[in-house]
C-alpha cells in the first residue's frame, strides 16, 4: 500500500487491526519456533502490537519495523517507557531495551546489514497487496539466518476483492511465496465463523486464521 494510506490510518485512529490482547496463535504456537530466550525477534510492520511485550516477557529482545512514528510513540508511551531516538541508515531507531523499533520502510531493512534467527509476522503479509508479497518474502529470506524460524499468521476469507487489508492469503499462496527459501508447516487453522464481524454482517461466508511456522533453509 501507499505509505500515505498507513499514515492516515494512524492519524485518524482507524487501527481496527490493533489487538488489546496477546494474539492467541502467538501464545499457543510460539514454542514451535524453538526460540531460545535472549534471541532477538524481528517483527516486520509491527504497529504498536502488544505481542512485542509478550515476546519480551519470554526473554527476547525485539527489533520492530514500522512506518508510523505515531504508532511507535504510542507503543512506548502506553508502556510508560522513554526511548532514545537516533538515526540509523534510512531509519530512526527508537531504543529502550529490550525494544529497538525502527521507524521507516521495512523494505529497506536489508540496508542495515542485520540478520535474525527469529521472526514474528501477524498482520504484516496480509497488509500487503499481491504485487508486494514476493518482495516481502524475498526480503525475509535475506534477513533470516540459515535455520532461523518465523511464526506467520495470515487470514483467508471470501470477502469482495477489496482495495484494503486484511487481504486473504491462503495456504497455497504462503507455500508459493516462501517454499523457495523456507520449510513451511501449517500449525493451525481457526475458523472464526459468525464470531467474525464480516461473516456476521454477511460480507463473507467464511473467515479463517492460519498459523504457520517457517524454517529458513
Ligand atoms: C495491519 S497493521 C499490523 C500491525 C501489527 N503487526 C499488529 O499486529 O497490530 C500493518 C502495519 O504496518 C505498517 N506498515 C505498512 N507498510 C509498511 C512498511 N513498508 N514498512 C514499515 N511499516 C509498514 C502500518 O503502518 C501498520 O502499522
Amino acid at each position: 500500500m501507499d505509505p500515505q494510506f498507513w499514515h492516515q490510518r494512524w492519524q485518524t485512529s482507524r487501527i481496527g487491526f490493533h489487538q488489546g490482547d496477546i494474539n492467541t496463535h502467538l501464545r499457543a504456537c510460539w514454542h514451535h519456533t524453538e526460540a531460545r530466550p535472549g534471541t532477538e525477534v524481528l517483527v516486520p510492520l509491527c504497529g504498536k502490537s502488544r505481542d512485542m511485550h509478550w515476546l519480551a516477557e519470554q526473554g527476547h529482545s525485539v527489533a520492530g519495523f514500522e512506518l508510523s512514528p505515531l504508532a511507535i510513540g504510542d507503543f512506548f508511551a502506553e508502556a510508560g517507557l522513554a526511548p532514545l531516538c537516533q538515526s540509523e541508515g534510512p531509519f530512526v531507531r527508537w531504543q529502550r531495551p529490550p525494544f529497538n523499533l525502527y521507524e521507516g520502510d521495512f523494505f529497506r531493512a536489508d540496508t542495515l546489514g542485520r540478520q535474525f534467527a527469529l521472526a514474528y509476522d501477524r498482520a504484516a503479509l496480509i497488509a500487503l497487496p499481491p504485487a508486494m508479497r514476493p518482495g516481502y518474502a524475498a526480503l525475509l529470506a535475506a534477513l533470516m539466518q540459515a535455520g532461523g524460524r518465523m511464526l506467520l499468521i495470515t487470514v483467508n476469507h471470501d470477502g469482495p476483492e477489496e482495495q484494503a487489508p486484511p487481504f486473504a492469503v491462503d495456504e497455497t499462496e504462503v507455500k508459493a511465496l516462501f517454499e523457495p527459501h523456507f520449510e513451511v508447516k501449517l500449525l493451525q487453522r481457526i475458523e472464526e465463523g459468525r464470531q467474525n464481524r464480516r461473516v456476521a454482517a454477511g460480507e463473507c461466508r467464511f473467515f479463517d486464521e492460519l498459523c504457520f511456522v517457517l524454517k529458513r533453509y
